[in-house]
């Protein structure tokens, strides 16, 4: 267990101004990922050799697991972070650093000119790194597969070290290592050997994956079309409006005869087809949409005239006096004002709304070639789990929620799904109905089974009996931990495969970060959530990982930012933290500052994912 790790940069230029210093930031970054629960600690100090064997012998006995130095490695006369560490380490690993140097020199030959040191005091292993952010990047990849066994050897946790041998003798060490052998569980590995990726590469990682995606296309009705992304243009084959049409109520009359009375010829309302000319002098009563009477050019609406005569018994106008002289084409639409034919209606990647939907059925279609969805399959795996429509619930069992929530959560964002129930935590059971899974469909997602117990064996078999390549199968994110994005070939086309933690809020969060994402990119729509800033109205504590912590929102002023209210506990399992929730909060990690928590008022980056009439507040 690596409690606490300390970043040590020597460098002059640093010293004077921190700002510059990339090297130490990015070991803190590499530190901090690998270990997330560790006390990271950072310092920058000159190069200066006293200075130097001072402050490693002072994090060494203050029992930090792991000292990291960068910079002062090289030629220059002030260049002494090796002299200092060979002063103050028991030990020599020389091993360390000439696998840095063998790495380093495929690079670059100016590999050569790097003299760092790796070595013990008491039970801290410390390492020199160069002082360049990109040779630290290289580096701490070649010694990042060692650092936890080194770490449990000087700490004497025997049970770690006993279980990493045991492993390499059957294979289990390599992260993606298909040869797992599920039946021996003593054997499981006892430190998860997938690498915890962050949120930004995970996200990256399922967005180049999907990218690759080949199109399909299908045909919807345009009631079926909502949301969808079109592939085809659509045009207008004829203008809209098809005729010279009035915006107004009123009368349709000739503008050059100006002001005054006019001979009320007829009257037209909308859908009448007009008959004859009008002539000079004349008018006909006209409705708003109706077509105008060959010779008019205006209409003038009812509020600007009066009337002169009438019929008896009121049912006939007989003439109007039009109060304002007309100008030519006042109040009338003409042909093709709305929309000229030829007019590119919509076009190829719109995403389909009500607006496009009324306009494209205006102009004549009844149906549109959009980008096809993958079909989306959904399993449930634990052996607790019941039926939700099962009456009674067998000792220490559950009823499976999460099959419910994400067939609704996929179809409130457009997505049907195809229900495959719920598989037993077994190899057998799980490769049966995985299979049948891929026979009917593109992408399974999946909830349960992703994390550390010996039942958790979604990644093995995926590994094992279908071969898949596991993209990650960790992310740096809470909840959602263990979520695991794979692909794999199946019956010579691609699968892809989102296994999400089975907590069920775990599982609600991951669909919206990750599975929603996907399909948003596979059907050529934008991957990323709107945005917005959002206002903490009380203060909030922050976890080790970042958090997307579920929130209300409310809007107390056009002037204010909005404000957001937790959804009371963030526990993974507690899905009321997700019911009715506006947003997921951004929350940033801890850091090394323990208790760490944001004050009431901090501005803090929401994530728009739900709607905004939420009713609850806790
Ligand atoms: N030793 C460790 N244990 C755990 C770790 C870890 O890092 N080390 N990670 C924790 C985290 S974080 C999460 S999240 C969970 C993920 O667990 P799994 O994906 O393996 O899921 P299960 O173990 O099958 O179930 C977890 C939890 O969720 C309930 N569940 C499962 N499916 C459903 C469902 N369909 N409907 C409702 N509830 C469901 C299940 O009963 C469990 O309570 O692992 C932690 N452990
Ligand atoms: O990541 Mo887990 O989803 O915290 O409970
Ligand atoms: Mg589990």
């Amino acid at each position: 267990m690596v409690k606490a790790v300390a970043i040590i940069t020597a460098s002059d230029t640093c010293f004077k101004d921190h700002s510059k210093d990339a090297s130490g930031q990015a070991l803190a970054e590499l530190a901090q990922k690998l270990y997330p629960e560790a006390n990271i600690h950072t310092l920058i100090i000159p190069d200066e050799r006293e200075l130097m064997e001072r402050e490693l012998k002072y994090y060494c006995d203050s029992n930090v697991d792991l000292v990291l130095t960068t910079g002062g490695t090289g030629l220059a006369y002030r260049d002494v972070t090796p002299e200092a560490t060979k002063a103050v380490i028991q030990k020599e690993v020389p091993a360390i650093t000439i696998a840095m140097t063998i790495e380093s020199l495929k690079k670059t030959p100016m590999a050569m000119l790097s003299r760092s040191v790796a070595g013990i005091r008491d039970k801290t292993l410390i390492i020199n790194f160069p002082g360049s952010k990109k040779a630290v990047l290289e580096c701490f990849e070649v010694v990042q597969p060692i650092l936890s066994h080194a770490m449990a050897l000087l700490q004497n946790d025997l049970n770690e070290v006993r279980t990493i041998h045991d492993s390499m003798q059957i294979g289990h060490v390599c992260p993606h290592s298909s040869n797992v052998d599920v039946t021996k569980v003593a054997f499981r590995p006892r430190v998860s050997p997938y690498p915890m990726l962050e949120m930004s590469q995970a996200w990256k990682i399922v967005d180049s994956v999907m990218a690759e995606w080949s199109e399909h296309f299908e045909i919807v009705s345009l009631e079926d079309a909502i949301g969808r992304v079109v592939a085809q243009p659509l045009s207008a084959m004829e203008p809209m409006p098809p005729f010279d049409a009035s915006i107004k109520d009123g009368y349709a009359c000739i503008s050059s005869d100006g002001a005054g009375v006019r001979r009320v010829r007829t009257a037209l309302t909308a859908g009448d087809a007009p008959t004859s000319p009008l002539l000079h002098g004349e008018c006909a009563r006209i409705n708003t949409g109706a077509a105008l009477p060959a010779g008019a050019d205006c209409v003038v609406q009812v509020e600007d005239t009066k009337l002169v005569t009438a019929s008896e018994n009121g049912q006939v106008e007989i003439e109007v006096d039009i109060l304002v002289a007309p100008k030519p084409q006042q109040d009338v639409r003409p042909i093709g004002f709305d929309i000229p034919m030829g007019t590119v209606l919509v076009d190829k990647g719109d995403v389909l709304d009500a607006a496009q939907i009324g306009m494209v059925a205006g102009a004549g279609y009844q149906n549109v070639t959009v980008r096809a969805y993958p079909k989306v399959a959904l399993m449930s795996t634990g052996n607790e789990l019941q039926e939700p429509s099962e009456l009674k619930l067998k000792p220490a069992h559950i009823r499976d929620s999460n099959r419910t929530m994400l067939k609704t959560l996929l179809r409130e964002h457009g997505y049907d799904s195809i229900d495959c129930g719920i598989v037993r935590d077994s190899p057998e059971n799980l490769v049966a109905a995985i299979s049948e899974a891929f026979k009917r469909a593109d992408f399974l997602v999946c909830t349960g089974g992703v994390s550390m117990g010996e039942r958790d064996l979604l990644k093995p078999v995926l590994l094992k009996d279908f071969g898949a390549t596991l993209h990650f199968g960790r992310v740096h994110m809470k909840p959602g931990k263990p979520t695991t994005f794979a692909t794999c070939e199946f019956e010579g086309k691609t699968k892809y495969i989102f296994a999400l933690p089975g907590n069920p809020v775990s599982a609600y969060v991951c669909c919206l970060l990750f599975v929603i994402r996907a399909l948003r990119v596979s059907s050529g729509r934008g991957a990323a959530w709107a945005k917005m800033r959002v206002r903490l109205d009380g203060c909030v504590p922050l976890d080790p990982r970042p958090e997307y912590a579920r929130a209300t929102v409310r809007f107390p002023d056009a002037e204010d930012m909005p404000v957001a209210t937790l959804l009371g506990n963030q526990c993974s399992s507690r899905l009321l933290s997700a019911c009715g929730a506006s947003v997921l909060l951004e929350l940033p990690a801890a850091g090394p500052v323990a208790g760490r928590s944001l004050p009431s008022g901090s501005l803090v980056p929401a994530l728009i994912t739900g709607r905004f009439d939420a009713f609850r507040s806790q």
